[in-house]
C-alpha cells in the first residue's frame, strides 16, 4: 500500500488533484498529463485514483505563493499543468540552505547554473545573493519560469539572469560548449522523481560539473530509484550529505568532481 508521503508529488499537486479528483493519465516521461474518459472508481482510495490516473481537466489553475528568503519577499505563479509549475519541497530546502550558508557557499558573481528550476525560486534567490544565474528546463515550462524570474528581480540592482532550454542529455556540447561555459554551481532540485531520464539527467550532471564546479542537488526522497541515483552520483563524484530536512524527507548533496 503507497503512503501519501511516497507520492512524487508536491503538497499542492496531490491536493488539487485530490479536489478535482480528475480522470486523466500522467506521462512520467514528459510530467505532463493527458485527458481519458475512464470512470472513476469511487471504492479506490483517492491517493491510488491520483497514481493511476490523473490531471487538470480544463483550464490551467493559477496560484502564487509568497516566500521571504535573504530579507526579500518573492511571489511565485504556479499552475498545476505542468510538474515544472509547482514548487516542490527540494527547492524550499535548497533556498533555505543558500540563503543560510551564504559564507560557506558564496554566490556573489559566480556562475551558476540551474538544471529543471521549475518556478524559478532557487534561481532567483541565486540571483539575489549576486550569482550570475541561467535557470533551464524544458520548452514548456520556460515561459512561466521567465515570468517568475522577470517580475521578482525587476529592479533589483543584480546580475541580469538568463533563461534557457535544456532538456537533459540533449545537444549539452552544442547548445553549451565547454570552451565557453564553465559553472561554479550546478544547482538541482527535485530533479530525481517518477521519470524515466535519470540517465540523462546524470549525464547532464557529469557534462555541467567540471573541475572546480560545486553540485548543489536537494531532493525529497521516496522511491528506491532515488538511492539508486544517489549511488550512481556517489560513484563518479565525491559526494556528502551537507543537510537534511526531516519534515519532508528532503537531503541536500554536494558533488564535486572527483579527486585522485
Ligand atoms: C519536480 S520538478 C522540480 C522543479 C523545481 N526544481 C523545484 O524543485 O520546485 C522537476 C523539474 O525537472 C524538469 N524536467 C523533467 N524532465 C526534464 C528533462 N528531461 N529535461 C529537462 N528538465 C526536465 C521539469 O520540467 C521540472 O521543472
Amino acid at each position: 500500500m503507497i503512503s501519501a508521503q511516497q507520492l512524487p508529488f508536491p503538497n499542492k499537486i496531490q491536493r488539487v488533484m485530490e479536489e478535482e479528483a480528475c480522470e486523466e493519465q500522467y506521462d512520467s516521461e514528459n510530467c505532463t498529463c493527458s485527458s481519458t474518459s475512464t470512470e472513476s472508481n469511487s471504492d479506490s482510495p483517492v491517493i491510488l485514483k491520483i497514481l493511476q490516473n490523473w490531471v487538470p481537466r480544463v483550464s490551467p489553475y493559477f496560484d502564487k505563493e509568497h516566500y521571504t528568503y535573504v530579507g526579500r519577499q518573492i511571489v511565485i505563479q504556479e499552475s498545476i499543468e505542468h510538474f515544472g509549475a509547482v514548487v516542490w519541497p527540494g527547492a524550499l530546502a535548497l533556498s533555505q540552505y543558500l540563503e543560510s550558508n551564504q559564507e560557506r557557499f558564496n554566490l556573489k558573481d559566480k556562475q551558476v547554473l540551474e538544471i529543471g528550476a521549475g518556478t524559478g525560486l532557487v534561481s532567483i534567490v541565486a540571483c539575489i545573493l549576486g550569482a550570475y544565474v541561467t535557470a533551464t528546463d524544458l520548452p514548456e515550462v520556460l515561459e512561466n519560469l521567465s515570468f517568475n524570474i522577470s517580475s521578482n528581480i525587476q529592479n533589483m540592482n543584480i546580475h541580469k539572469p538568463e533563461v534557457r532550454k535544456l532538456v537533459w542529455g540533449e545537444s549539452l556540447s552544442e547548445d553549451f560548449p565547454s570552451s565557453a561555459y564553465h559553472y561554479d554551481f550546478l544547482l538541482a532540485s527535485d530533479v530525481v522523481y517518477h521519470h524515466t531520464a535519470l540517465d540523462p539527467l546524470l549525464e547532464t550532471m557529469v557534462y555541467f560539473c567540471q573541475p572546480g564546479t560545486v553540485l548543489l542537488w536537494a531532493n525529497k526522497f521516496r522511491f528506491s530509484t532515488d538511492y539508486e541515483f544517489l549511488e550512481k552520483l556517489s560513484s563518479i563524484f565525491d559526494t556528502t550529505i551537507l543537510a537534511e530536512f526531516p519534515e519532508s524527507n528532503v537531503k541536500l548533496i554536494k558533488a564535486t568532481v572527483r579527486e585522485n
